[in-house]
């Protein structure tokens, strides 16, 4: 939370001359300051019998100076080169003034945010308020980027105010915002975090409040954010004046009851308008079919790289895949990405990336749909069909932003487009089709195949992406548009580069359990959009503790264990990836040894077989850095077999006829290649080759994994029958071991989910289980009524005391060192 600027700084820089004058310069002083406040009185009388004459319907109003605005807003306006009214801003500002509840609807991109602004400053103007009289303003949003972009501008059109003003949308300690949350008089926030502190800071008084906002009113109104904006309103008072700002503005008469606006004025200023979408925005539509689209957006990138486009997927989950996969082919633009669950400083400084780049490319989820004003985006490129024509009006409107050009395009899949044409049709949004030049199509399916094959990280983003995606085409509530029956999941899944289709399993119980499962995407997507640092949900509530299955556990400490380097970079500290990234698009490795982690710990400290990085110390094995930041990776070194895998396989070598050790792999001359035929065949043919090597193995992988389930469940029948026996012969009396116990406690978690495999481990978290619920350290085959506290280990007869229930990576790496260290 920052305050404005100008503002409480004029008034510190007052106070300290004043007490630096000569007490004979007082009287002086004090009859210029009431001189002062009386000249303020006059002008605000004036001010108010201006607004009372003015004819918020005058043709005449086209310029700021037009409108009765007190001199610091005026005088913001005019240093921030606004000068020229917008439609929105011309219907819109002269009733607000007026004291008028508003509901302004206007295409992306108009001014809403100063049809808005301007009123919220000089409501508490004529209310005369001051420093000391608390919040008189509160202006909610749906995400936390459009939040920050409205502070902006409102710190811009402010600066000549003395008003303080706060931004509240998490991303820091609770304490600390509540901390100044007291001395604000306008705050911009999310609605989680917003009632988070009306529900617990104390002495947080909001009983003055004289102006709410609600800017993409329609998003906020809905079902995701209902609970939270219902607690919120609960606590303002009555008596205020309220606005409620957006492109898709819906008049439902039960919003406004539970606003309760007293007799609103809707502005709408292009209802008449021939389209819904701004005039200078050029809109197409490119039917391309499931399997193809990566193939599509990669030609489309590849053909526009001087450009500054956004690119659309309906989930985080093909944000990260799509971004992951095409960085590492390197296609000549920055690649960036934004998603909900990314960090809040990564979130900001990709935003603030994207915002200063002329050309590049940013893949995200609709966190940025709505509001977010990019400066001269040329394109904005769907490849995900949005689930509503409101959301497409949204998501174009990221591009051709008040006066300037842009363009935007839709894939769509064959199925999809009667359906959403439709949609499009009845919303008065024009586009026209378009077709790829046939000389200008491309397949990457052979590239992603072999980064799949070469990358488990990647293969398991493939399969996340394809069953977020398939999910997401099962829920659509619009089933004209989306027919989950007609996509060609074989063919999308290898277009990903995977192995095999990956089985994807979904809640029995029809409709009803559609809508849940949509209702708590959305509820994920806005705990990651606005609050996600908060114990709040999107609805505002404190969110519960989940049941969590052993297995869902098992699958997401699995996930995390196998991504665990991949995140600690992609996601924790995206800010420094991005860093990385802008440097140098073409060098994308980031591994321990890479050269700025050398240049960085050479600066730091010695070099040679330790050194420090940021206080860790950082030990060479083999080729491999370890950084040592922690007791166990302490450990890990203790132990020979340990360092004897990060030591990594030796290089394997053959001796020629003098006996020279040669490496296996010498690398071919030209003349020899080039006699083995055109080279463009041979990569075809090498790809080709293994794709289908990676089949196989795949085949082999699932195989095992069948097999070793099938092993599981034999010896765990063998022990139930053993129980059975032992019951009969009396209580137990010893802790058993079980053979089982004797296999690697982390397999579990090293295994990836197998695509095509019935073992869907990563489905598992929207799966029941259909055994009994087990503590996630339990084995398959582990007996069913083992106290909860003790759990055993091995032929050795260990027993692992767990007075918890380990609940994030650190306590289940815990215990998985302390399993292996025996
Ligand atoms: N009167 C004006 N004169 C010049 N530029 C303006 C004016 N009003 C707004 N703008 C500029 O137009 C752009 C779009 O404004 P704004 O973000 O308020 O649009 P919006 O209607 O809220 O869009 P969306 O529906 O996408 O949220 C901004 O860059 C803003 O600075």
């Amino acid at each position: 939370m920052a305050p404005t600027t100008g503002g409480p700084k004029t008034v510190v820089a007052h106070r300290q001359k004043k007490n630096s004058k000569s007490a004979d310069a007082t009287p002086k002083k004090t009859e210029a300051k009431t001189l002062k406040r009386k000249r303020g009185q006059d002008e605000l009388e004036k001010l108010k019998i201006a607004i009372q004459e003015l004819d918020p319907k005058s043709p005449n109003l086209t310029k700021f100076s037009d409108l009765p605005l007190c001199a610091a807003t005026a005088s913001g306006l005019r240093a921030s080169h606004f000068e020229v009214l917008t439609d929105i801003q011309k219907a819109a500002i002269p009733l607000a003034l007026k004291g008028r509840d508003v509901l302004g609807a206007a295409k992306t991109g108009s001014g809403k945010t100063l049809a808005f602004l301007i009123p919220v400053l000089e409501k508490l103007v004529q209310a005369q308020w001051t420093e000391y009289d608390g919040l008189g303003a509160l202006i909610i949003s749906p995400t936390r980027e459009l939040a920050v972009q409205i502070f902006e501008v409102l710190r811009k059109i402010g600066r000549n105010h003395v008003f303080s003003a706060g931004l509240v949308i998490g991303g820091k300690s609770l304490k600390e915002e509540a901390d100044r949350l007291g001395r604000m008089n306008i705050l911009v926030c999310t609605p989680g975090r917003m009632l988070q502190h009306l529900d617990q800071t104390a002495g947080f008084d909001v009983n003055n409040l004289q102006m709410l906002v609600l800017d993409e009113a329609d998003r906020i109104m809905d079902m995701g954010f209902q609970s939270a904006v219902d607690a919120l309103v609960e606590h303002l008072p009555k008596t205020r004046q309220t606005m409620l700002f957006s492109a898709t503005q819906s008049k439902r008469v039960s919003d406004l009851a539970r606003l309760s606006l007293k007799d609103p004025e809707y502005v709408s200023a292009h209802e008449e308008a021939p389209t819904a979408t701004p005039t200078n925005l050029q809109q197409s539509y490119i039917i391309t079919p499931l399997h193809e689209k990566l193939d599509t957006l990669w030609g489309f990138i590849r053909t526009n790289l001087k450009s500054k486009m956004i690119v659309f997927f309906s989930s985080g989950k093909q944000v990260r895949f799509v971004y992951e996969s095409f960085k590492r082919m390197q296609p000549g633009i920055s690649l960036l990405h934004l998603h909900g669950r990314q960090k809040q400083v990564g979130r900001m400084e990709i935003t603030r990336k994207f915002t200063s780049s002329k050309y590049a490319c940013l893949f995200a989820t609709d966190v940025v749909a709505r509001g977010v004003d990019f400066p001269a985006v040329d394109w904005v490129v769907q490849v995900d069909c949005p689930e509503d024509a409101d959301t497409y009006i949204h998501r174009v409107g990221r591009t051709a932003r008040y006066e300037s050009k842009g363009r935007a395009v839709l894939f769509m899949e064959p199925s999809e487009e009667q359906g959403f044409l439709s949609r499009l049709e009845q919303k008065k949004i024009p586009i026209t089709k378009v077709n790829v030049r046939e000389g200008k199509k491309t397949s990457i399916k052979g590239e992603l195949q072999s980064q799949c094959f070469q990358s488990a990280d990647l293969k398991y983003l493939g399969q996340k992406a394809f069953i977020t995606y398939v999910r997401s085409i099962y829920v659509q509530k619009d089933k004209q548009v989306f027919k989950f029956d007609k996509l060609d999941l074989d063919g999308y899944a290898a277009s990903l580069g995977l192995p095999g289709t990956p089985q994807v399993k979904f809640q029995k119980g029809g409709e009803e359990m559609r809508r849940a499962n949509k209702q708590a995407s959305r509820m994920v997507f806005d705990v990651g959009s606005d609050d996600d640092s908060s114990d709040y949900d999107a609805d505002g509530r404190l969110k519960k503790k989940e049941v969590r299955t052993k297995y869902q556990k098992m699958a997401e400490r699995q996930n995390q264990d196998v991504l665990s380097s991949h995140y600690r970079k992609l996601v924790q500290d995206a800010a420094d990836e991005d860093e990385d990234e802008d440097d140098g698009f073409l060098s994308v490795k980031r591994v321990l040894g890479d050269k700025e982690l050398d240049d960085t710990a050479a600066g730091m400290g010695d070099d040679d077989d330790g050194k420090e990085i940021a206080g860790a110390k950082v030990v060479k094995i083999g080729d491999q850095e370890i950084i040592i930041d922690s007791k166990r990776a302490e450990k890990k070194l203790m132990s020979k077999a340990k360092v004897a895998k990060m030591m990594g396989k030796g290089q394997k070598l053959i001796f020629d006829d003098e006996g020279n050790a040669q490496p296996l792999y010498v690398l071919q001359g030209l003349e020899d290649f080039q006699k083995e035929g055109d080279a463009k065949e041979l990569r075809e043919k090498f790809v080709e080759a293994e794709g289908e090597r990676v089949k196989e193995a795949d085949v082999e992988d699932k195989e095992l994994a069948r097999k070793r389930r099938k092993e599981k469940r034999d010896r765990a029948k063998a022990r139930e029958r053993g129980e059975e026996v032992e019951r009969e012969r009396g209580p137990i009396t010893q802790l058993d071991s079980g053979d089982e116990q004797d296999e690697d406690p982390l397999a579990l978690l090293k295994s990836l989910p197998i695509a095509g495999g019935g073992d869907h481990s990563d489905d598992g978290e929207d799966e029941p289980p259909k055994k009994k619920t087990k503590k996630w350290f339990q084995n398959d085959s582990d007996v069913e009524d083992e106290p909860e506290q003790k759990k055993r280990k091995t032929s050795g007869r260990k027993v692992i005391e767990m007075g918890y229930e380990p609940d994030n990576l650190q306590d289940l790496e815990a215990l998985a060192a302390g399993l292996l260290e025996d």
